[in-house]
């Protein structure tokens, strides 16, 4: 059978006084309560700015300035492989009304390696520790 091809998903890179935002997948989701960075799937035509800015507004209520991509990582899981775009994120305001997920935290950087993350977003969390750990 052919590969499926790489799955493109940008995620939201908030950070506030030092503190990261996580969000924790829910129960019946694939990779039910593992932490992530809240975001998803490019759909035809996005840039990963134009995708995060819809995806946080749809999954946490939220109005966004997106920025620069921070890093991007492959990772291939056994149903396929995802590009995991990391993208600086200044959220309008912080009461978030999850949509999606079922808990939200802002976490230390170096807290990020301890709380049970996506294992595609483990390089991703390497790279804030190195910027702002
Ligand atoms: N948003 C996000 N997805 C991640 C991360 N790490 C990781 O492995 N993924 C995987 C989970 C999914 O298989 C895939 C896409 O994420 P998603 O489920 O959020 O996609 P989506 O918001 O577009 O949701 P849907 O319409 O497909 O239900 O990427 C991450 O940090 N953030
Ligand atoms: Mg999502």
């Amino acid at each position: 059978m052919p590969e499926a091809p790489i799955k493109q998903v940008a995620a939201g890179i908030a950070i506030v006084s030092g503190m990261v935002l996580v969000t924790r997948r829910a129960h019946g989701q694939n990779l039910a309560g593992l932490w992530e960075f809240p975001g998803g799937k490019l759909e035809a035509g996005e840039t990963p700015q134009t995708c995060i800015v819809r995806e946080l507004h749809e999954e946490l209520g939220v109005g966004t300035t997106a920025g620069e991509v921070l890093v991007e990582a492959i990772h291939r899981y056994p149903g396929g492989a995802i590009n995991l775009i990391a993208v600086q994120v200044v959220l309008d305001h912080h009461d978030l009304q999850l949509s999606v997920h079922d808990a939200y935290a802002w976490v230390a950087p170096r807290e990020l390696l301890t709380i049970g993350l996506a294992p595609a977003d483990v390089p991703i969390a390497e790279e804030i520790i190195r910027r702002h750990g």
